[in-house]
């Protein structure tokens, strides 16, 4: 036996370090098990950070190219996929030095082992000798991340593909790309890709991209994509994958009709799904599909004493979201351990999502399904600072709350948009109406005050309906 535990932390990716580092501070024993080769999760390792490094190049790359625009004379660049992936390592080494210090730092057992279930209240750990040993916890929480898993497309293993995993890693671009795909992901490294010089084709199935943000967002980044001479088919099905003198070939369905795209290699972002298949989870009774892992607003599985956060329950795969969540199962397995109910809910009223391409696309709060809601946009083009600094693609837009004109939902598709999303997420937070952001002060120029445009225009419909409603009584 490795030991009993009042807690056990099965990955310390964002959300299982979220958690470790609140249970840690209430004096309770806790083991966080780490089966990874190297320690950071995915965000620090192959996601976030790497993925924001390589883009930072592309940016600058293009920004360059930009330079005749402003007056400045800018002799032949060229872009090395050597020095960009050196400076890609060095900071993911950093980084990832930088969050192993922090794990260490923590009064928990950091155990280096695979675990799967063996019963509700005991693991199996498999060190990384191979030598394996069993752990008892009063409550576990199971924060194992995600994984590619690809679909069974016809022909696609055998002519082979990048994931965001290997392109990462990549030293030399390929000539043509196919991208699978129109989710962050997919959106992210076809501009990436594009921008360095490689023919770019997006085949994805939705009828949009990005398909979980404000329909125009969507349709604005499609055209910006297009105009940097990506091509985009959306509404797609893809049909197989084949190799052809050399070339993969993509066939796929599209407007009813049969097509077929040819580059040098296939980048597949199709999506990730929990990782889950090998927790033993089937042992313990709890049901999954693999494709999600479902909890309640406590985080909570179907049994109570076992909590999950982040990717692994396949519900948003977003590091502040894995972050939140691997707090609120930490809280609650504190009172579970109390012997009290937990009582600490999650939020979804703040759900942020940012997409790092350029123009940048961001959002804050549901979109308004059901219930009238009121909604103004501001355009970029029309606004001084964005058209000082040559960024005038892109729009805000606020929907509020008709009868209080409380900030329900903000979009925002345009340069810094992950930046100035936290305006209106701030207000949000505080439950303020457009009024509070039409008073606020900007200073001027600024990007950030393009946000009183909208506000003000919501808040005089407003003003406007409020008298004829006056003017009737
Ligand atoms: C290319 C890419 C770019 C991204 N960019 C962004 C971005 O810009 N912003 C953003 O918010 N999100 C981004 N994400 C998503 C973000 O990285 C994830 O949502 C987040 O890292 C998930 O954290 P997690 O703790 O749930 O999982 P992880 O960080 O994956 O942690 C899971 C940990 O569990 C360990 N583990 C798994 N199984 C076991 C086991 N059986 N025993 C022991 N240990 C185990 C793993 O080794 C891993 O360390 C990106 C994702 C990708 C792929
Ligand atoms: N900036 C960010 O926050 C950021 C950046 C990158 C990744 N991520 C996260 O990483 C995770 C993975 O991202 P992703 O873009 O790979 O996945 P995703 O699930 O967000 O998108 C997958 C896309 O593939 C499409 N698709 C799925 N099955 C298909 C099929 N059979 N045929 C055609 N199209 C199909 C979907 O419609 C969707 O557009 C997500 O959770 C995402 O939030 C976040």
């Amino acid at each position: 036996m490795k030991g009993s535990y009042q807690l056990a932390i099965i990955g310390a990716g964002t959300a299982g370090f979220a958690a470790a580092s609140i249970a840690a501070k209430q004096g309770i024993k806790v083991a966080l098990i780490e089966g990874g080769e190297k320690i950071g999760g995915l965000c620090i390792l192959k996601g976030c950070m790497p993925s924001k490094t390589l883009i930072e190049s592309s940016r600058r790359f293009w920004d360059l190219q930009q330079a005749k625009f402003f007056g400045l004379k800018v002799e032949a660049i060229s872009a090395d996929m050597q020095q960009i992936q050196w400076r890609k390592r060095k900071l993911v080494e950093t980084f990832a030095k930088y969050r192993e210090e922090e794990i260490l730092s923590l009064p928990v057992d950091f155990i280096r082992a695979q675990a799967s279930f063996k019963s509700s209240n005991e693991l199996e750990i498999i060190g990384r000798d191979g030598e394996k040993q069993l752990l008892y916890a009063n409550v576990i929480i199971i924060t194992t991340g995600s994984i590619i898993d690809p679909l069974p497309i016809p022909g696609l293993m055998e002519s082979g593909f990048l994931t965001s995993d290997s392109a990462l890693e990549l030293e030399h671009l390929p000539e043509s790309i196919t991208v699978l795909g129109g989710g962050p992901v997919a959106c992210e490294f076809a501009q990436f890709f594009s921008r360095l010089g490689c023919k770019t084709t997006i085949i994805q199935r939705s009828p949009r991209l990005l398909k979980q943000f404000d329909p125009e967002v969507s349709q604005c980044l499609k055209d910006c994509f297009t105009a940097e001479g990506i091509t985009v088919f959306s509404d797609t099905q893809i049909e197989a994958v084949s190799t052809v003198n050399g070339l993969k070939k993509v066939s796929f369905f599209f407007k009813g009709k049969k097509k077929e795209v040819f580059s040098k290699e296939i980048f597949y972002a199709l999506g990730r799904r929990p990782n889950l298949k090998y927790l033993g989870l089937e042992k313990i009774g709890i049901h999954t599909d693999f494709q999600s892992l479902e909890v309640n607003d406590k985080m909570q599985t179907s049994i109570p004493h076992i909590f999950a956060a982040g990717d692994a329950t396949g519900n948003f795969g977003i590091v502040h979201i894995a972050r939140e969540e691997g707090e609120i199962a930490a809280k609650n397995a504190l009172e579970i351990l109390a012997g009290k109910e937990p009582s600490h809910v999650i939020s979804r009223r703040l759900t942020m999502e940012v997409v790092f391409t350029d123009p940048e696309t961001a959002m804050v709060g549901l979109l308004p399904r059901n219930g009238e809601t009121i909604n103004a946009k501001y355009f970029f083009q029309d606004h001084g600072k964005a058209i000082i600094e040559g960024k005038e693609q892109g729009f805000v837009k606020i929907y509020a709350e008709p009868s209080t004109g409380e900030i329900l939902c903000g979009a925002i598709i345009g340069p810094h948009a992950s930046e100035l999303i936290h305006i209106v997420s701030t207000c949000m937070y505080f439950r303020g109406k457009v009024e509070d952001l039409l008073h606020m002060p900007f200073y001027h120029p600024t990007l950030s005050e393009i946000l009183g445009y909208p506000a003000e225009e919501i808040f005089y419909v407003l003003q406007k309906r409020k008298e004829m409603n006056q003017s009737v009584v």
